[in-house]
């Protein structure tokens, strides 16, 4: 601040431990992570169609805090050579960015036609992070639909997504393959399942009349097991067609990003100890069973019953075994307890699992507070999520492709910066991180959430995820906060 350089302040004395990089095993990767519609901008630029999330920004203001939108985000699409400088200068090894469907294939299909400015842009973006020894982890689908298939056939609500998300994965896999040796498919098919037709606060809005008045259409009790099938789908067909027609020669891997709360019984009850694990079936369960066994959690079977989609033989066998790394997102943990009488009125997929999810136990919060209301800080979850996915699911490669927290940090440049909670956070949780590989967990791994603040979905810029200030007052000029600085150091090769 007052003029200095990134390289200025980072000499500046800064707190650091004896934990660091080397803490961890050799090749072990530490990156950050973006996605496409919350940094690119550029929403209407270089050819680019329009997605779900800019059609629900810009007719529903209302959904989104001080009615926000993507339309310049910070404005990676123009930024990202400067933002990539300050990648390398922190001492990054990776970054995770997501493609934006829509400014490849503005009609979602791939008849529609390929916007080669599109693709000239990622190329760019990839060439400069490899050029500064990044290595680009890419996510195909980070929620952005284009809005000509969810005009076309309801998007995920529909199976004839499917075929157009498999064109459009390899698509991404013949132009980027050759240099993009990481893949996820889907980023947390369970919040777009969850916040879009379930509680309806993310594009495209819908739920059930009774969950809210504000929702466009839609049914809580069915819609997010519908959209959750075809996403699992859409998944096992882009994993089919790397594996058929470009993993043998680009020798990439290919996963998928899924986010699982840390559930802890509310008591000692064995009630509430099986509503912990049903809590954690239908947020976590929901997918990484599909995907290892192929069916979903008897728990889910059990309790949505019909309501729930069936896999056919040929799909379970595509399902099954369909990743070669589980990427987990882990932010919180919380309570969880039986609820005794379901209610049978208001069928949701929230009200299924028969399991309330809480933050205070007499009194006390479940850990310290965080800037997003309701999220506290639980680094042991972390670890307990890693060892419970080691010892249930055949002991998989994990790569932990989101962590982080955010704040409300809004008011000045000077207090933003000062970001002391989000060292503690990182701090914390890398320990925990640690604990779990010494448990033997395969993670190979971590990427915090996120490099630079940016548009935080329904919260808009309001909630603040950077390790990176973004000052939108000030022709979002970038700054490194206190924990960009204590990556730096914590990152440092000897
Ligand atoms: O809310 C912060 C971030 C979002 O910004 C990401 O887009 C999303 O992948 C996510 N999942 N959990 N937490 N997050």
């Amino acid at each position: 601040i007052n003029g200095l350089s990134w390289s200025e302040v980072a000499t500046a004395d800064h707190v650091t431990s004896s934990f660091n990089r080397s803490s961890f095993p050799a090749g072990f990767v530490f990156g950050t992570a973006s996605s496409a519609y919350q940094y690119e901008g550029a929403a209407k630029e270089g050819g680019k169609g329009p997605s779900i999330w800019d059609t629900f920004t810009h007719e529903h203001p209302e959904k989104i805090a001080n009615g926000s939108n993507g339309d310049v985000a910070v404005d990676f699409y123009h930024r990202y050579k400067e933002d990539v400088k300050l990648m390398k200068f922190i001492g990054m090894d990776a970054f995770r960015l997501s493609i934006s469907w829509s400014r490849v294939l503005p009609r979602g299909k791939l008849s529609g036609g390929v916007n080669q400015m599109g693709i000239a842009f990622y190329n760019n973006l990839i060439n400069e992070l490899l050029a500064n020894g990044i290595q680009p982890y890419v996510t195909i689908f980070h929620w952005d639909l284009p809005q000509a298939l969810e005009d076309e056939y309801g998007g995920f609500l529909s199976p004839l997504v499917v075929d157009d998300f498999r064109d459009f994965a390899d698509l991404c896999f013949k132009e980027f393959g050759d240099r993009v040796k990481h893949w996820i498919t889907l980023n947390e098919p369970w919040s777009y399942s969850y916040g879009g037709y379930d509680i309806g606060v993310f594009a495209p809005g819908r739920c059930s009349p009774w969950v809210s008045s504000g929702c466009l259409g839609g049914n809580s009790g069915t819609e997010p097991y519908l959209v959750s099938h075809h996403l699992l789908l859409s998944h096992a067909a882009a994993v089919k067609v790397y594996k058929d027609k470009y993993q043998a020669y680009q020798k990439g891997k290919i996963g998928i990003t899924l986010v699982c709360f840390w559930m802890v019984p509310l008591s000692s009850s064995i009630a509430d100890k099986k509503a912990a694990q049903r809590a954690i079936d239908f947020m976590y369960g929901w997918f990484i069973d599909p995907i290892t066994s192929g069916d979903y959690p008897e728990s889910m079977h059990k309790l949505v019953g019909k309501r729930l989609p069936k896999f056919t033989p040929e799909q379970a066998e595509l399902l099954k075994g369909s990743f070669d790394f589980i990427g987990l997102n882990y932010y919180i943990a919380n309570y969880a307890s039986n609820v005794p009488s379901p209610n049978s009125v208001n069928i949701s997929y929230t009200n299924d699992p028969q399991a309330v999810q809480t933050t205070v136990r007499n009194g006390k919060t479940i850990g310290k507070p965080t800037g997003v209301n309701g999220f506290y800080m639980y680094p042991k979850g972390l670890k307990d999520l890693l060892v419970y996915t080691k010892e249930k699911y055949n002991d998989p490669i994990i790569y932990i492709t989101e962590n982080g927290m955010g704040d409300a940090n809004n008011v000045t440049v000077e207090q933003g910066i000062k970001d002391t909670q989000r060292v503690y956070f990182y701090h914390r949780h890398l320990l925990s991180l640690q604990d779990a590989i010494e448990a033997g967990v395969k993670v190979k791994g971590y990427f915090a959430w996120s490099f630079l603040d940016n548009f935080e979905w329904s919260s808009g810029y309001t909630q603040r995820f950077g390790i990176g200030y973004v000052d939108f007052n000030n022709g979002l000029k970038r700054y490194p906060k206190r924990s960009a600085l204590w990556f730096k150091k914590f990152l440092l090769k000897k």
